[in-house]
């Protein structure tokens, strides 16, 4: 087990027009479960294969713990890759597919037994481990793929890349479980590629979300959905993303339209100010107040739809032209059409220039429209 080092680890295709992957410095650290989100084509596959050597950067070096692999190919790197779609012998049977790797890399024979077994059982295997792998469904082919990528003991990290794409939606969950189990018995350090939220919140320690080949925030699920860092991540991860809103700093205080909202709080606490000029607002629908009297701080808005989803109903407003949901108990009152007021709390509402957070919100210590 090691961690996994970036310095400056960046990657272009293009003979540096464009970067796949911008130069990053990251440190994977041992034994964590890592979830890596972010939109088709953000450059999740191309961070990957640098990792497992299947691409050398461009620029940059990697390093397991003090070792520089930058050069080193995948075979001498001790990293098993699973891909989004089946790779094995087809010919070979389910046991002979993953007692494989092991085989390969000479481990006595009733050590490949016991391995073979042992994630034969976590992943549900038992039954199919005599049959030829060409004569499995593609989904519990891929699964065979898992456990050839989860078999060998001592690996630097197993990196993932979308490996439940063709997996049912059904089992999905299971082998999700069944990973998390394995990471424990294990401490693999794990690396999953997922463009999909709740594979990655459901399943790691730690989320990293990347966009447009840079990392734009990482840390714990629940740290991601309460305290966006960037605009992207208050989109992408929640359902429906964070709202955003333009305001405009005056003074101390944010104003929407005639309204005061709020006082500044720079990034980084007390330290500094924000200067005047525009911002925008990112506050979640789970933590927008609506309804109740123009009181501040708040603004007006005007109520255009309702979803009642069953357990919850979603509010869509516009404010001075801009659409804004809040989510409500099931059941609300609203009518489209109807005037209302939105409230941003101080602690859950954050401010942002350039799409990267600058700051949030405090009370307005009774200041503002009474
Ligand atoms: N072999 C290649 N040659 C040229 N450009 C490439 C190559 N592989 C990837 N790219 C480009 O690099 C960028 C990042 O691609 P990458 O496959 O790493 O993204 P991704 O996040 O894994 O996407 P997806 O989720 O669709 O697999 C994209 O713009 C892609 O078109």
């Amino acid at each position: 087990m090691a961690d996994i080092r970036l310095e400056g680890v960046g990657h272009s295709y293009d003979g540096g027009r464009t970067w796949a992957l911008k130069p990053t410095t990251w440190t994977w650290h041992s034994s964590r479960a890592y979830a890596l989100l972010g939109p088709s084509g953000c450059g999740k596959s191309t961070l990957l294969n640098i990792i497992s050597g299947l691409l050398t950067p461009t620029v940059g070096r990697i390093f397991l713990d003090d070792r520089d692999v930058t050069g080193v190919p995948t075979a001498g790197r001790e990293i098993a890759q699973v891909f989004q779609f089946p790779v094995l012998y087809e010919e070979m049977s389910v046991y002979d597919n993953l007692a494989f790797p092991l085989r390969n890399r000479k481990y006595p024979k009733d050590e490949v037994d016991r391995r073979v077994r042992e994630v034969s059982r976590l992943l549900g295997l038992d039954q199919v481990l005599r049959r030829r792998s060409r004569r499995l469904d593609p989904g519990r082919q891929q699964i065979v793929s898992l456990g050839r990528g989860l078999v060998r003991p001592h690996v630097a990290a197993v990196l993932l890349d979308e490996p439940l794409t063709v997996v049912d939606p059904a089992l999905k969950w299971t082998l999700r479980g069944k990973l998390k189990e394995i990471h424990r018995d294990t401490g693999h350090t794990l690396i999953y590629v997922t463009h999909d939220q709740t594979e990655a919140l459901t399943f790691a320690d730690e989320v990293v979300v990347l966009n447009d080949g840079e990392i734009v925030q990482a840390g714990e699920p629940a740290e991601l959905f309460l305290s966006p860092a960037h605009e992207f991540v208050g989109h992408f991860i929640g359902s429906p993303g964070m709202n955003v809103l333009p305001a405009e700093i005056v003074g101390d205080v944010v104003r929407v339209g005639q309204d005061d909202v709020g006082s500044v709080v720079p990034a980084g606490g007390d330290e500094g100010v924000l200067p005047p000029g525009p911002v925008r607002i990112g506050v979640r629908p789970e933590f927008v107040g609506i309804g109740g009297a123009h009181a501040s701080p708040g603004v007006p808005a005007r109520v255009t739809g309702v979803d009642r989803m069953g357990a919850y109903d979603l509010v869509h407003t516009l404010v001075g032209g801009h659409p804004m949901v809040a989510r409500t108990e099931a059941g609300s009152s609203h009518e489209p059409g109807a005037l209302t007021f939105l409230h941003f709390p101080a602690e859950r509402t954050f401010l942002f220039r350039d799409e990267v957070r600058c700051g949030s919100l405090a009370p307005l210590n009774g200041r503002g429209r009474p």
